[in-house]
C-alpha cells in the first residue's frame, strides 16, 4: 500500500518559493488502480515525480507498505518496488534497447525475452532489440519501449505519466489489455496519469488535481459524473465561442 501524508512541494521562483503540491493525502491499496487526471498544469506529473523520488518534498510524508520512505532517493525507492514511466521517456545515446530492458529487470534478459516485452507493447520486436534508445526513435516508439521498461519487472507500485501520449490506437489498445491483465492479477498496484476516458473508466479511484490539490477523489461512481459535468460545461464554453 503506498500512503501519502500531507505532501507539500515548492519551488524557488523569483527569490520567493511557488507552491506546487498543497498537502495532497491519499492512499492506494495493493492491487488497487489509482487514475489522476486534472487539467493541464495542475500538478499532476510533479505528485508522480514526487512519489519516485526526483522531487523532494518541503514536508510531508510517503509510505509504502507502512515503510517512510520519504527520505529514499529515486533508486533506493526503485529497490523498494517503485517502477515509473515518465511522460517524456529520455533516451539513452550509445545503449541498446536489450540493455535498457535487462537493466530494468534486473537481470540479463535472453533475445527472446526481450523480443516478447518488446511485443506486448506493440512493437516489432526484431526491429527494435538491437536499436539505440536513441534520437532516432520516434516518440510513440520511445514510449513504448518506456512502458516495456516497467513491465519488466514486478513492482509494488507502477506509475504511468500520461502512457497514451504519442502512441497509435493499436499499441493503445494493446497496453489497456496489459493494464487490465495488471489490474486482474492485483500484485502490483497502479498509479496512472491520464486523460483518456478508457484509462479512467478502468480505475478503482480518480483523483483529480488542480492548482495543486486534490479537487475530488473517490470511486469511479462518486468521480465520473463530476467529470462529465465539467467536459460538458468545457463543450458549452466551446459552442458559445463557436469553437463548433
Ligand atoms: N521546476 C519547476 N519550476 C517552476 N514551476 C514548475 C516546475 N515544475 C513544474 N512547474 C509548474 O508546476 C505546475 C504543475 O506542473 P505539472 O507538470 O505537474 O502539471 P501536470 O498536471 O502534469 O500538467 P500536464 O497535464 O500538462 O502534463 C505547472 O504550472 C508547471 O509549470
Amino acid at each position: 500500500m503506498l500512503r501519502t501524508e500531507e505532501l507539500v512541494v515548492k519551488v524557488d521562483d523569483e527569490g520567493g518559493k511557488k507552491c506546487l503540491l498543497d498537502h495532497i493525502s491519499f492512499e492506494v491499496k495493493d492491487g488497487e488502480m489509482l487514475v489522476i487526471t486534472g487539467p493541464n498544469g495542475g500538478g499532476k506529473s510533479t505528485l508522480a515525480k514526487t512519489l519516485i523520488g526526483i522531487n523532494k518534498p518541503e514536508s510531508g510524508k510517503i509510505y509504502l507498505n507502512d515503510v517512510d520512505i520519504t527520505d529514499y532517493d529515486i533508486n533506493h525507492r526503485a529497490n523498494a518496488g517503485i517502477g515509473y514511466a515518465f511522460q517524456q521517456p529520455p533516451r539513452f545515446k550509445g545503449m541498446p534497447v536489450s540493455r535498457l530492458l535487462s537493466l530494468a529487470a534486473g537481470k540479463e534478459l535472453t533475445e527472446p525475452e526481450c523480443c516478447r516485452m518488446l511485443s506486448e507493447v506493440g512493437l516489432c520486436a526484431e526491429e527494435y532489440v538491437n536499436r539505440q534508445v536513441d534520437g532516432t526513435l520516434s516518440g510513440g516508439e520511445m514510449k513504448r519501449i518506456e512502458i516495456a521498461t516497467v513491465l519488466a519487472k514486478e513492482h509494488k507500485l507502477c506509475v504511468f505519466d500520461e502512457p497514451e501520449a504519442g502512441i497509435d490506437l493499436w499499441s493503445f489498445s494493446m497496453l489497456i489489455q496489459k493494464f487490465e491483465e495488471i489490474h486482474r492479477q492485483k500484485k502490483q498496484s497502479l498509479i496512472v496519469i491520464s486523460h483518456q476516458e478508457k484509462i479512467i473508466e478502468m480505475a478503482d479511484q480518480i483523483m483529480i488535481v488542480d492548482d495543486g490539490i486534490i479537487k475530488r477523489m473517490g470511486s469511479k461512481e462518486e468521480v465520473l459524473p463530476y467529470l462529465n459535468g465539467v467536459k460538458k460545461c468545457h463543450e458549452c464554453a466551446d459552442r458559445m465561442e463557436g469553437k463548433f
